[in-house]
């Protein structure tokens, strides 16, 4: 008989389940697993970051950026001008453009927050961080980006980029979180996206005209920094 795809509770219950390691995959373990595991991150995750003491901004963005490559480097510039504007940078902690935010932010002096996440394949963490994390689940980190960050900057990326630019344009939609910057970096890659939330989303009464206010969309490094909260900067 095939595995099925969904179990509930009932059939967990007589299976054997996996108790760890990072090859095994998340939210299939028993509900009572599932939510030890998930309360304990939780713990662990404030314990990481309530003490630290500078305005942060989540920097999200492709694992697959390449080092040396122009995005790679506006990445860098990114985490530096949020440095040189007293934030703090925090990231996902992988490679592409995560590393790079880091990296900028490191280089900047400054502090760099990577919160990884444990996937079935090899994960290494870039090495431009400080204060770190490895996470089981995405809900939870999730939950770290938002409720430490003042502001949500977004280099091009794919689906878990997108993933937590929606969580985000959510949250702020349904007043969820306070209101903060949620910008996206570079107007060609993001332009078909935007055409598209205009054209289909918007036009279609999927969503607000006000909706729209909700992101910006910029180019560079400067433009960012000037988008963001001004209580950091003394
Ligand atoms: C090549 C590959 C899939 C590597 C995955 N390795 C990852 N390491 C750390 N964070 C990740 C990873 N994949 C997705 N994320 C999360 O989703 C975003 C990147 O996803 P993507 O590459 O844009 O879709 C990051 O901001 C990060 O928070």
């Amino acid at each position: 008989m095939t595995e099925p795809i969904c179990s509930s509770g009932s059939e967990e219950r007589g299976r054997a389940l996996p108790t760890s390691g990072a090859a095994e995959p998340a939210l299939v373990e028993s509900s009572s697993t599932l939510g030890h595991r998930a309360q304990a991150e939780f713990a662990e995750g404030f314990q990481l970051l309530d003490p630290v003491d500078v305005p942060l901004v989540a920097v999200m963005g492709s694992a697959r950026t390449k080092v040396g490559t122009k995005e790679y480097q506006r990445g860098v510039e990114v985490g530096a001008a949020l440095v040189a504007q007293r934030f703090g940078v925090m990231t996902g902690g992988g490679g592409g453009a995560m590393a790079a935010a880091n990296e900028g932010a490191h280089k900047a002096g400054g502090v760099s927050v990577g919160l990884n996440i444990k996937l079935p394949f090899e994960q290494r963490p870039n090495r431009w961080h400080r204060i770190a994390r490895l996470f089981r689940y995405f809900f939870v980190r999730k939950v770290m980006f938002v409720k430490y960050s003042c502001a949500f900057v977004v280099l091009p990326g794919g689906f878990g980029s997108l993933d937590e630019l929606f969580e985000m344009l959510v949250l702020i939609q349904t007043r969820k979180v306070p209101g903060r910057p949620v910008v996206l970096v570079g107007t060609e890659f993001w332009g078909g996206l935007i055409t598209w939330i205009k054209e289909t989303l918007l036009a279609e009464g999927m969503i607000s005209e006000e909706d729209l206010d909700l992101f910006h969309v910029v180019d560079t490094a400067e433009q960012v920094a000037a988008l963001m909260p001004k209580h950091a900067v003394s």
